[in-house]
């Protein structure tokens, strides 16, 4: 018996960024990685990320959330994600100010007509934070490197935790470099002990960041809502752009605000319910035959 069997689920998406909600408030359990990883296979419910609502810690959130990857690992932090559970509360509850609690703190979020914001804490830029296997100079530009090793590709990534690490690269043609393949190396690279999500990102103005993201966890999706934050924050840190950013992604644009005030990352951006259903044991378990090679 599949622990998540007969569990209603909510298929949504933040700019095609594929999310499943599972309220699991009215009886909590674990998402099992196993059947997470059979649930995200491409002929089943293909998922970017799992939603799995539990029943609040504290007095005035809705949900404790936890965020679960398609390849079963958890995550600290899902911009996409956050805007869709937003859009199902208020859907659920008529409420359109919705305050969620993760491992990375608390998630506020307004559900408006024309979008979703959500305050998504403030970033974190020290090593132990990010983290990183061990202390660096400056975590602006990060000794690390993809590609030939007489002229690298990739290099100099900024690394940053918005609830999850990223490290993000800047690039002057995003259609150059081919993210499947260096995505991998880079979400998996002995600097990072918690792997992390990688970024090609393109600077066209103090305005405007063009985004591709290879995330860990889950490889290339349509969009990335912590991506565009910490690309956002890194950009500005870096002087390149100011604290209002435009971030164009595959599946569509998300505007960042890093308020002057308190450093709080507020992200802003659509939400889609696409359709429920009930699973099954069938969709849970991988009976693919593992192939044992001696
Ligand atoms: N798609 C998510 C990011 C999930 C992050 C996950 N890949 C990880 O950190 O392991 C977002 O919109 O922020």
């Amino acid at each position: 018996m599949a622990a998540l069997e007969n569990r209603p689920f909510v298929k949504m998406n933040g700019l095609g960024n594929e999310i499943v909600v599972l309220d699991l408030r009215d009886a909590p359990l674990a998402v099992p990685a196993a059947e997470a990883r059979a649930l995200a296979r491409a002929d089943v419910l293909p998922f970017d990320q799992i939603m799995a609502l539990y029943p609040p810690l504290h007095e005035g959130t809705s949900a404790f959330v936890r965020i679960v990857n398609a390849d079963g690992s958890e995550a600290g932090a899902c911009g996409n994600g956050t805007r869709c559970i937003a859009l199902y509360e208020a859907g659920r509850t008529g409420r359109h100010h919705l305050v969620f609690e993760s491992v990375a703190g608390l998630l506020d979020c307004t559900v408006k007509p024309d979008g979703v914001t959500a305050d998504m804490g403030v970033p974190h830029f020290g090593w132990a934070d990010i983290p990183l296997a061990g202390p660096v100079a400056d975590t602006r530009e990060l000794e690390l490197q993809a590609g030939p090793s007489e002229a690298p590709l990739l290099r100099a990534p900024a690394v940053v935790n918005v609830g999850n690490p990223h490290a993000i690269f800047w690039v002057d043609d995003l259609d150059g470099i081919d993210l499947a393949q260096y995505g991998p190396e880079l979400e998996h690279h002995p600097v990072f002990p918690e792997r992390a999500n990688i970024s090609l990102a393109k600077i066209v103005s103090p305005e405007h960041i063009v985004l591709k993201v290879w995330e860990r966890g889950a490889g290339l999706t349509r969009a990335c809502g912590s991506a565009a934050c910490a690309a956002a924050v890194s950009a500005a840190r870096l002087g390149r752009t100011g604290r209002r950013v435009r971030v164009t992604l595959p599946g569509g644009d998300l505007f960042i605000d890093w308020r002057e005030a308190d450093d709080h990352i507020l992200m802003t951006g659509p939400a889609e319910y696409e359709f429920d259903g009930r699973l099954t044991a069938a969709m849970l378990t991988d009976d693919t035959p593992h192939v044992e090679v001696n």
